[in-house]
């Protein structure tokens, strides 16, 4: 949608010129940066959270089950395995052995320790099919949960008020659902069954240590604490970098997303070099700390790699006397080593891998919040429509209304539009014109009073059948990517070419559209860049003939188009205004001296009402305003 400065920038007479410099002014200097809180990366209630998760993965939790088992098998088989080949390593050496000493070549059979090595390699294999399952499983239950999740979000912004999308950057939401949720993803296939794992190993291959010499296990032990404890640190650390790094990288966006949107205001006021100085600025800021962080992650591998070669020294100087000593076998020495190794690797994974854990439950947590958000009130179970045909009598009654609950805007508000009436809204820029259109079509809820159709309240009615009845043509001509045709036919689309033509012709826009090369085909591309301002508005227009709505709402031309496009506008409005309910947001007062009903505002009040001929006998402030713009 444009944004209110820019509908300022656009609007003709009415628009106070210093209020357009400062709100131009005031979207250069717009703060683009995400709450701090916003993208932390340790979760608030973890507990609540994983429990949440849990709830949103009904119907999914037997993957988690089978997937745990696989784990844990896999773990078995892997700490199996090093106890396994301490016996065939020792089998094969004295096989060899006896072989030398009776002088024979040594052939390995099934007999003499063949069997042996194939067990050892189906042990392997186990391990390996098991660890493949559990990604597996793992695999689809993350992508299903995220599914559901997604599903949930994508019903959930249909449900937000629009109040919501004023007091979030739209960036915020679309990352709750791409970002967020491919963290949680990630981290569930690979940190949650990652930490299971490394436990599991870490106290088996610890236990299995200890069933062979206890004094080696002491020296491992030793070394393991004091490489927890490094990680822990460090970890610590990394925690409060990627919290940096990311409001950094939302600061970066932010400006960037900002110069792209704004370059039209930032260029005609000279600002290109601030702007890419901002963007520079922030982008230095953002290596700064990715620098920080990339150096963390990156030293502390090394960091625990080399205290466990110190540990594999130590305990290697020390077994190497023990086996010289016959205290061990080469079988337990090897095995004994590869124990080591296993149980090391966990070291370094543990508290990274907690780390990741808790940016995703942060990550759920904030996705959980957008899911918490409150909603428009439901529509009422046995809705009430007014009786059909439409007549299009629409009455405030008393109305009062603010954005913020606590600073009201309107506060009595009372009018009748009768059936086929045209009701012009004039009023300075943030008068309360959009907003009297907000209300009508339950875009906010009104805080007192009411508004009816056909003397129905329309909070009686379903949001669906009370918009069905309004046809709005806006400034700010939405078009979407699509051909023409079916841009015309977007609130209708199962009308007939006929149909969408015929409506084109009313709305004067018919010969246009045939001086294209494909004509009703021409594809719209990219928020309709290829087609001018004037021509969105005539589609705009003919899209909503085609819907034939009992009541209209027309945001006037604009002066951004030139005098034979504008004529065809008025013509057009002309046209579909015939014979339906039509409140027009009227930008120059020459337009609407044929009005039935002059709705003139003042921070957000009717301060007057009649017919033009009636307010110019009263001579208050549409009188005034008139007389400036006529005189
Ligand atoms: N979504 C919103 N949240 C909070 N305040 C708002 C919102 N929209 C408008 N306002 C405020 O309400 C008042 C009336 O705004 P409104 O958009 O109705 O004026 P308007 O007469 O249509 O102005 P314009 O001619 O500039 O479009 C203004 O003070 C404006 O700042």
């Amino acid at each position: 949608m444009t944004s209110k400065r820019e509908e300022a920038r656009e609007r003709g007479a009415l628009l106070d010129e210093k209020d357009m410099v400062d709100g131009a002014v005031a979207a250069d200097a717009a703060p683009a940066d995400p709450a701090p809180d916003e993208e932390s990366e340790v979760p608030t209630d973890a507990a609540t959270t994983a429990r949440r998760l849990w709830e949103a993965a009904a119907g999914q939790r037997w993957r988690v089950v089978v997937a745990a088992a696989s784990a844990v098998a896999y773990v078995c088989f892997s700490l199996a395995a090093p106890a396994y080949s301490a016996g065939l390593v020792d089998l094969l050496w004295a096989n060899i052995q006896e072989a030398f000493a009776a002088g024979t070549g040594f052939v390995v059979t099934l007999d003499n320790g063949g069997t042996q090595i194939l067990t050892f390699l189906g042990i392997w294999t186990a391990a390996w099919v098991f660890y493949t399952v559990q990604s597996l499983v793992m695999a689809s239950f993350a992508e299903r949960l995220n599914l559901g999740l997604r599903r949930q979000i994508s019903a959930k912004v249909g449900r937000l008020p629009l109040s919501y999308y004023d007091a979030h950057q739209p960036g915020d939401t679309i990352s709750r659902a791409t970002n967020d949720l491919d963290k949680v993803s990630e981290v569930l296939q690979r940190g949650l069954l990652q930490l299971l794992i490394s436990v599991v190993t870490l106290v088996g291959a610890t236990i299995m240590m200890a069933r062979y010499n206890l004094a080696l296990t002491g020296v491992f032990l030793v070394f393991a604490v004091a490489s927890f404890v490094l990680t822990k640190v460090v970890s610590a650390r990394t925690l409060v970098y990627a919290s940096e790094r990311q409001a950094s990288l939302g600061r970066l966006t932010g400006k960037v997303e900002e110069a792209y949107s704004g370059r039209a205001v930032i260029k005609s006021f000279g600002r290109d070099d601030a702007s890419a100085a901002e963007i520079a600025e922030a982008a230095e800021a953002f290596a700064r700390t990715s620098e920080r962080m990339d150096f963390v992650t990156n030293a502390i591998s090394p960091a625990i790699r080399f205290l466990t070669r110190l540990a594999q020294v130590g305990i290697g100087l020390l077994a190497g006397g023990m086996l010289v000593a016959g205290q061990l076998t080469v079988g337990v020495f090897q095995a004994f080593f590869q124990y080591v190794t296993q149980a090391t690797e966990p070291l370094t994974q543990l508290s990274l891998t907690v780390n990741q854990l808790q940016g995703a439950l942060a990550a759920a947590e904030r996705v959980f919040r957008l899911l918490d958000e409150p909603e428009v009130e439901p529509d009422p179970a046995e809705p009430l429509r007014p009786a059909e045909p439409v007549r299009g009598q629409v009455a405030f009654e008393h109305v009062r209304f603010g954005y913020d609950p606590a600073r009201p805007l309107m506060h009595d508000v009372s009018l009748v539009a009768e059936p086929g009436q045209k009701v012009a809204i004039v009023g300075a820029t943030g008068a309360g014109k959009t907003t009297l259109i907000n209300l009508l079509m339950r875009f906010y809820e009104v805080d007192g009073g009411r508004i009816t159709l056909d003397g129905v309240d329309t909070r009686q009615m379903t949001r669906a059948d009370l918009r069905r009845q309004f046809g709005m043509v806006l400034q700010d001509a939405w078009l979407f990517e699509g051909s023409i045709a079916q841009n015309i036919a977007y609130g209708h689309p199962g009308a007939t070419r006929e149909e969408v033509e015929a409506a084109a012709r009313a709305a004067h826009v018919d010969f246009f559209v045939r001086t294209l090369p494909q004509g009703y085909d021409t594809q719209i591309s990219n928020d309709g860049e290829n087609i001018s301002q004037g021509q969105r508005q005539l589609l705009t227009i003919a899209r909503a003939m085609l819907c034939d709505p009992a009541i209209l709402i027309l945001d006037e031309a604009t002066s951004s188009v030139d005098t034979r496009t504008e004529q065809a506008i008025v013509r057009a409005m002309e046209a579909i205004m015939e014979n339906r309910t039509s409140f027009v947001i009227a930008h120059r007062l020459s337009t609407i001296v044929d009005a039935d009903l002059i709705l003139v505002m003042d921070h957000g009040t009717i301060i007057e009402q009649g017919t033009h001929a009636e307010l110019l006998a009263a001579g208050g402030t549409y009188a005034e305003l008139y007389r400036s713009q006529f005189a």
